[in-house]
């Protein structure tokens, strides 16, 4: 079965060498055609460590080649969706679709494409671009996969990519609780590593930002008791660990001066929270400190 991977970031490459490695038959698909000529004439260059390896794969900047069949992961941040998905729109079709975006806000994107199997899944790896074609694995984690219906057959042919160095799990939680737990970490993570400018691990290392993942953790908690048992501290700071080395996708976007998932991710948890009369001032604070961060660049003053 052929594998579209929409969107050639630190996930798309990521996720693009490792299911070619396990033999699937993958295509990008990418924004420019720039993007898609080097892919094609020198395949993706993964890094782990000290190891590099090469993986050809097909490539087209043509996002209306994912309706010809496949399934197609769609791995561009949360508010480039639209954009790419306006090419499936309306049109007849039965090839699945994988969101793998943090946050909670493309849940609701589900309901545009009833005549396909859709499935959310969450990534726990740690990834970073490094050029056109090239991305380093910063941290081993858990792809999880839930889909809409209770049908995962699907999404079967990725289970054939399932590794030590990429574990694909199939997840038998509604989409909505999995992306809420993910959510809940990367409200943790994300804004402080931004903030703070530093790299996931240092979270579980230095004591004043320790303190404030402990005290996020504890608003989150007290807005969802329900994750309380599930997305425990010790967890996150876990992540942190094995992602030590990775700097998040929000402050890799502050770095590159690109807009960040501020509103898909804190946004989006900001306002279940407020649906249920709880507020979460430490998070909200955050939030505005990223947006104003975003917004003013690299530029003093
Ligand atoms: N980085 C990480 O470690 C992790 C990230 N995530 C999540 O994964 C998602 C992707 O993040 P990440 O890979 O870091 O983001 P990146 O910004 O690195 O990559 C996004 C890619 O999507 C491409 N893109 C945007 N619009 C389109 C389009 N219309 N058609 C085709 N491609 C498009 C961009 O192209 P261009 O560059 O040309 O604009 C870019 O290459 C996010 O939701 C993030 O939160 C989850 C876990 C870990
Ligand atoms: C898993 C983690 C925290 C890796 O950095 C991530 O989801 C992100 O950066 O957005």
């Amino acid at each position: 079965m052929r594998i579209h991977v929409a969107g050639a970031g630190a996930v798309g490459l990521l996720v693009g060498a490792r299911l070619a490695e396990a033999g699937l038959d993958v295509r990008m698909i990418t924004r420019t055609a720039e993007q898609a000529a080097a892919i094609l004439d020198e395949g993706i260059l993964l890094s782990a460590g000290r190891e590099e390896k090469v993986f050809r794969v097909g490539a087209t900047s043509i996002p209306g080649e994912a309706r010809n069949g496949g399934l197609t992961i769609l791995a561009m941040k949360s508010y480039d969706l639209n954009e790419f998905l306006a090419a499936l729109d309306g049109k007849p079709g039965d090839a699945p679709l994988l969101f793998v975006q943090n946050g909670v806000a493309h849940l609701s994107l589900a309901s545009r494409f009833r005549d396909r199997p859709v499935a959310f899944g969450t990534i726990e790896h740690g990834a970073r671009k490094t050029g056109l074609r090239s991305v380093e694995h910063t941290g081993t984690g858990p792809l999880r996969i839930a889909p809409v219906s209770d049908d995962f057959r699907p999404f079967i042919p990725l289970l054939g990519a399932d590794s030590p160095s990429f574990p694909v799990v199939r997840s038998n939680e509604e989409p909505e609780w999995l992306l809420l737990k993910k959510a809940l970490k990367n409200c943790m993570i994300n804004p402080v590593t931004a903030v703070a400018g530093v790299r996931n691990g240092m979270l579980a290392e230095d004591p004043n930002l320790g303190a404030l993942l402990g005290r996020l953790h504890a608003e989150l908690a007290a807005a969802f008791p329900e994750t309380a048992d599930e997305v425990t501290l010790d967890e996150v700071l876990a992540l942190c660990r094995k992602t030590a080395e990775n700097t998040s996708s929000m402050l890799a976007d502050l770095l590159e001066g690109k807009r960040t998932e501020a509103g898909a991710i804190m946004g989006g948890v900001i306002s279940l929270a407020r649906e249920r009369r709880a507020s979460l001032p430490t998070l909200a604070a955050l939030h505005d400190l990223v947006c104003s961060m975003e917004r003013r660049g690299d530029r003093l003053g």
